[in-house]
């Protein structure tokens, strides 16, 4: 069976976001609050504000591997037919890491078709997300590399956390890699042309001042008060009426979403091609034994 197709299984008996299986929210919630488990991810929904949390819980680093992508698809799907939910906050379960971006295990050591799946859940994912009609906020309260970065530059408004060990940004470049033109073109929609080229061929990750300062995000405030200010912030884009809202939404980033589905099949084959090179494969295999070595 395929992974999207076994996910999908597995999620549906237990982890309805509607319905009997929602219990009440511990703690947090509003009156009504419900709550929601996958494995990967968590889901607080409160009907009366109109507004879902969705926290990832993907351990040690909340990267974004196949499972993850296609959990984190599966909840937002759900979302979007839920007629009681408006607006999306995205942060993680636990601070410290928002996302350590794309699982770097998925790009290293494995066959074409499966570079291919893997890089087709990150497109839908993306599609999802900056198409969403829903009002979408990251209360990033972690660290916020690559695609944990894109996943951010997906939502309508970023609050982070002011904690100097939490910097954001494509550092794709410091890898050996590149950012595709699609994370290039969410990039430039948020700072701009000339900040998203120094970034990118830099591979700079920013602190929070400087991220507050280049506009990658638009709020930087004490790490205990992220999720509350991106809810706050979430009744300023939910007092909009939602037809009006998302026309103006389709309508700033519909040749952004074009340009990839114009080019979906062709970015897959590059992706694979560029991926599976020896010397590509040389640069993650290295970069993930630096990683892994600082633990052993
Ligand atoms: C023609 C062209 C066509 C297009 C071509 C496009 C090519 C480009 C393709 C893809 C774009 C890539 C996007 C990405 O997102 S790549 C990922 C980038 N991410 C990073 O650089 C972050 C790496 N991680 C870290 O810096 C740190 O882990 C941290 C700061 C997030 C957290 O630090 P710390 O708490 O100290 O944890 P550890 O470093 O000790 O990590 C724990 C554990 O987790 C493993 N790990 C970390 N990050 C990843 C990851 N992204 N994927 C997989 N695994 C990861 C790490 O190795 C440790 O493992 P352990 O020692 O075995 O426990």
């Amino acid at each position: 069976m395929a992974l999207v197709a076994r996910v999908r299984a597995l999620l549906l008996p237990g982890s309805r976001l509607r319905g009997a299986t929602l219990g009440r929210a511990a703690n947090g919630g509003g009156a009504g609050a419900r709550r929601a488990l996958s494995h990967r991810v968590l889901v607080e929904a409160d009907p009366a504000a109109g507004v879902a949390v969705v926290k990832f819980r993907n351990p040690p680093v909340n990267s974004l591997s196949l499972e993850m992508l296609t959990e984190l698809g599966i909840c937002l799907e759900k979302l979007e037919n839920d007629k009681t939910v408006r607006g999306i906050v995205l942060t993680a379960d636990r601070p410290g890491i928002f996302s350590a971006g794309l699982d770097l295990t998925e790009m290293c050591g494995r066959n074409p078709a499966h570079y291919a799946e893997f890089w087709k859940a990150v497109q839908e994912l993306w599609l999802r997300l900056y198409q969403s009609n829903m009002a979408l906020g990251a209360a990033i309260n972690g660290t916020c590399p690559a695609g944990g970065c894109l996943l951010s530059l997906t939502c309508d408004y970023r609050i982070l956390a002011d904690n100097p060990k939490y910097t954001i940004g494509l550092n794709e470049t410091q890898l050996g890699i590149f950012a595709p033109f699609w994370f290039k073109d969410t990039m430039v929609n948020t700072i701009g042309h000339r900040a998203t080229e120094r970034a990118l061929q830099l591979g700079l990750l920013f602190t929070p001042a400087e991220a507050l300062q280049v506009g990658l995000v638009d709020q930087v405030v004490p790490e205990d008060q992220v999720q509350s200010t991106a809810l706050s912030v979430m009744s300023q884009w939910l007092a909009i009426p939602d037809h009006a809202r998302q026309l103006t939404k389709t309508m700033m980033r519909k040749a952004t979403v074009d340009q990839l589905l114009k080019h979906r099949e062709a970015d897959i084959q590059n992706f694979v091609s560029f991926i599976s090179r020896d010397s590509i494969q040389k640069v993650l295999q290295v970069y993930l034994q630096k990683l892994r070595k600082k633990n052993h």
